[in-house]
Parts: C-alpha cells; sequence; structure tokens
C-alpha cells in the first residue's frame, strides 16, 4: 500500500535521507530501528508531508502523494502519532476523543458542544476508546493522566480519522515495562487490516510486534527482515552491539 522510493532530504550540507526505499503492505506491521540520528523521524516527516523531499515519491495505494498536503493524505488514510504529546490538557479524555472524530469527519469547524451532538461520533468514540483501553477514563480531564494513559490517548486520536496506515514514533518511550506490555496488547488487539509504521528502540518489543524490520543507519536502509532474520544478523548486530539477548 505504501511505496517510498529514493526519498532524500538534506539540511543545510546534512544529507539525513539519502535514497530510502521502503515498500509496506496493507495490515503490514513494520518496525524501524535505527540508532539516535539515523534519520528515522525525518523519514516519518517526509512520509506524513511535514517536510518535503529533496528528491523520490511516495506512492499510497498507488497515488503519487509526494506533493500533497499533511490533510490531504490524511484523506487518504495515512495517520500519525507523535513522539511529544499532542493533547488539549485542559479537556477531557472524551472531548480530546470527540474532537477528533469530528475532525476526522470533516466537521473542522465544530465547537465541542457538536462534536458531541452526532450518534455516529459518540459511536465511534466508544469504539476508538475501547480499543485503546480508555473506556473507564473517559471522564479524566487529560492534564490529570499518566503518561502511559496520555500515549493510548494519543493513539486514539490517529485512530479517529479511520486510518489504513498509522505512523507511530517511539509510542512507549517513558512507560516503563508495564506500559510496554500494554502497548503490546494493544498493538496486537487493533484490526488486522490497519498497517503501521513504527519507531521503536525496544528490541524485545519490535520483535514481538512486527511483521517486517527495517534497519536505517546514516540516512541508509542497511537491512529489512522478518524479526528472526534481523536478530540473527550480523550487521544488525554490529550496529546494536550488545543489545540482543541470545
Ligand atoms: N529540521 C532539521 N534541521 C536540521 N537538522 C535536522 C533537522 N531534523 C533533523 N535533523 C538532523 O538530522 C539527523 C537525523 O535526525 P532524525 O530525528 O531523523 O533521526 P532519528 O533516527 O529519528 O533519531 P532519534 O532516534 O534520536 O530520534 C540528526 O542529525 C538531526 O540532528
Amino acid at each position: 500500500m505504501l511505496e517510498v522510493r529514493d526519498l532524500s532530504k538534506k539540511f543545510g550540507g546534512l544529507e539525513v535521507s539519502r535514497g530510502v526505499s521502503l515498500d509496506v503492505a496493507p495490515g503490514e506491521r513494520r518496525v524501524l530501528l535505527g540508532p539516535n540520528g539515523a534519520g528515522k523521524t525525518t523519514l516519518f516527516n517526509l512520509i506524513a508531508g511535514t517536510l518535503k523531499p529533496d528528491c523520490g515519491t511516495i506512492r499510497l495505494d498507488g497515488s503519487d502523494i509526494t506533493g500533497m498536503t499533511v490533510n490531504q493524505r490524511a484523506r487518504r488514510g495515512l495517520a500519525r502519532s507523535f513522539q511529544k504529546n499532542n493533547l488539549f490538557e485542559g479537556l477531557s479524555v472524551r472531548d480530546n476523543l470527540a474532537l477528533a472524530v469530528a475532525t476526522g469527519e470533516g466537521r473542522t469547524g465544530s465547537l465541542l458542544a457538536c462534536a458531541h451532538d452526532s450518534a455516529a461520533t459518540l459511536t465511534q468514540l466508544a469504539e476508538i476508546a475501547a480499543q485503546v483501553g480508555l473506556s473507564a477514563h473517559l471522564d479524566w480531564p487529560v492534564a490529570h493522566c499518566s503518561y502511559g494513559v496520555r500515549r493510548q490517548l494519543e493513539i486514539g486520536l490517529a485512530l479517529a480519522t479511520r486510518p489504513r496506515l498509522l505512523l507511530l514514533d517511539e509510542p512507549t518511550s517513558g512507560i516503563g515495562p508495564e506500559g510496554v506490555a500494554a502497548f503490546n496488547a494493544l498493538i496486537a488487539s487493533l484490526p488486522r487490516h490497519l498497517a503501521m509504521i513504527i519507531i521503536e528502540h525496544d528490541l524485545d518489543l519490535a520483535f514481538s510486534i512486527a511483521d517486517r524490520i527495517s534497519v536505517l543507519s546514516e540516512g541508509v536502509v542497511v537491512f529489512e527482515g522478518t524479526p528472526e532474520t534481523t536478530r540473527h544478523s550480523r550487521q544488525v548486530r554490529e550496529l546494536y552491539l550488545g543489545a540482543f539477548d541470545d
């Protein structure tokens, strides 16, 4: 469903993406690994449309989306959840989800009251809350939510646009071992037709959730394979010296 071809991006003299190519199949869970500064977030920015590549193409379901805006890409089924919190702190979990669902329905000018008016919005809101494990937290003010709940909510907001491809940038950063286990279960419970690309530093989690893994280093995809072949790759081991358990 996603075909990335020869994407390159420079910041001044620094070549951060150097001819990256990547194919993601419908429903595939792809994990992006790579050392700090390898260009993973830059690749996400290029795919999501917040950065324009210097050259290369991005196709989604056969259509060239390289020149499209973030919103145009979102309407074609691409969603992204951010590494940094992107929530309305003063609102409840329910209101954050309601606004995201209303926006996903194209009712961008709606007031919060209108977001709660539509039965379809409320049904979708309840579905998403259940999917991300937040049904019992709907009335909590976001400002009082734990970091883990916020991360669940961020994924919920991304699901509100009914994506077919979801980009998750370090979804487990800062949530501790229990949070990582909960995230693993959450990913496993999401509809299987939803494709995902996930930047993840936790190798055990990466091996557990990925169908395939791509490894970036210095702006280039240096390895691609199944979790099993990645785990046994000498090249990948050298990049992550000492980080693999045998
Ligand atoms: N807007 C920018 N302007 C200049 N340099 C940038 C910009 N964005 C990223 N870089 C640089 O590009 C390189 C790759 O950054 P990027 O964030 O894509 O790496 P990453 O693999 O996601 O790293 P991390 O795992 O630490 O998040 C880094 O050297 C970074 O400093």
